[in-house]
């Protein structure tokens, strides 16, 4: 009985793997959006370009649901190791769609003011979670940040594991200028990251512009290029070089990196250790190592997908 129930659970195990399978080899046509374009530029690399030129990629209503649609399934899907995140035409971005966006937040529909509160508070958590969603995708998350990054584009961005920038971008935490306090985690991640309380405080006081020499001796970047062209190539191989390695390996470390950064250092190494005693069982260890010891590139070994 037991070795048919056995039997049973793996043929079923089975089927659901092939389904998986079935779902993430759909390819890139079920990555199709209004506001976001998604390519493939090298095996298990997606790039995501805010793509709405025209309008300097100002994130309209759209944009915002699309986010959360987009990364999700990034996440989910076991042929993406690694994404770029980069804005189409002139800029990366212009900010809020201050045109579409005014009358989602600025025009409730309701007359009483505790209902107008409360309805403004779940709003306002709901758009939160477009940028968060960045966070929660397992799969690394590079910015490919040139010319402007505006408003909301700096919540983007410190939601993601690394940012590269050209020789002509600049940082702006615009949102003084247009009357509030930024709700979309520049004031909860920017601190984490510039790790200078008093530059942090300067930028979100004034609004003033941040270049991309500044970015990187603050370490908002990690890095800076001379052009659009040379920061994507960059960043694609820098993707490239992620995504040839262990699954297992790069995914734990984005889910312990984020999580170190939220709890105490005893809290974290409690969770590391509780996630590797089931990840060390990985048969990515032995061929990782192997391809270590006999000198041979991570890329020409092949790691399950996950
Ligand atoms: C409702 C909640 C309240 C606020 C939340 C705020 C969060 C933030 O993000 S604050 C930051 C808001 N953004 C801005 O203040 C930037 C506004 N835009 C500009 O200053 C300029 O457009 C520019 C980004 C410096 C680019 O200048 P330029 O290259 O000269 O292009 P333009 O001709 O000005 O623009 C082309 C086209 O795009 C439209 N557009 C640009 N930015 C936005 C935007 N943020 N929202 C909506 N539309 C935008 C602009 O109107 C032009 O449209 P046309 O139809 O071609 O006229």
């Amino acid at each position: 009985m037991a070795l048919i129930r056995g039997l049973l659970r793996r043929d079923l195990r089975k089927v659901a793997l092939g389904l998986r399978n079935m779902s993430s080899e759909a390819g890139l046509s079920s990555y199709s959006y209004e506001t976001l374009k998604v390519t493939a530029p090298a095996d298990h690399v997606f790039h995501v370009e805010i793509n709405r030129p025209e309008k300097r990629n100002a994130m309209n209503k759209a944009f915002w649901r699309e986010m959360v649609l987009c990364f999700q399934a990034l996440g989910e899907d076991s042929n993406c190791r690694a994404v770029v995140i980069s804005g189409a035409g002139k800029m990366f971005t212009s900010g809020i769609d201050l045109m579409d966006m005014a009358s989602e937040f600025l025009q409730p529909q309701e007359d009483d003011v505790a209902r107008i509160a409360w309805n403004l508070r779940k709003k306002i958590s709901e758009y939160q979670k477009s940028f968060s969603v960045i966070e929660k995708c397992t799969k690394p998350v590079i910015a490919a940040i040139h010319n402007g990054c505006i408003g909301v584009g700096v919540d983007l961005v410190t939601a993601c594991d690394i940012r590269y920038c050209s020789q002509d971008a600049y940082f702006q935490v615009k949102e003084v200028d247009v009357g509030l306090a930024t709700d979309m985690g520049t004031l909860q991640r920017l601190p984490n990251i510039i790790g200078n309380r008093s530059l942090v405080n300067e930028l979100a006081f004034t609004a003033r512009k941040m270049m991309s020499d500044e970015a990187l001796s603050s370490g908002l970047v990690s890095r800076v290029f001379p052009d659009k062209s040379s920061l994507l190539n960059a960043a694609f191989g820098l993707a490239t070089e992620i995504a040839s390695k262990s699954p297992i390996a790069v995914q734990g470390t984005k889910v312990n990196l984020v999580y170190s950064r939220d709890h105490s250092v005893q809290e974290s190494l409690d969770y590391m250790a509780t996630w590797n005693m089931r990840m060390l069982q990985t048969e990515d260890i032995m061929k990782s190592a192997q391809a270590v010891l006999q000198k041979t590139s991570l890329k020409d070994i092949t790691s399950s997908k996950l």
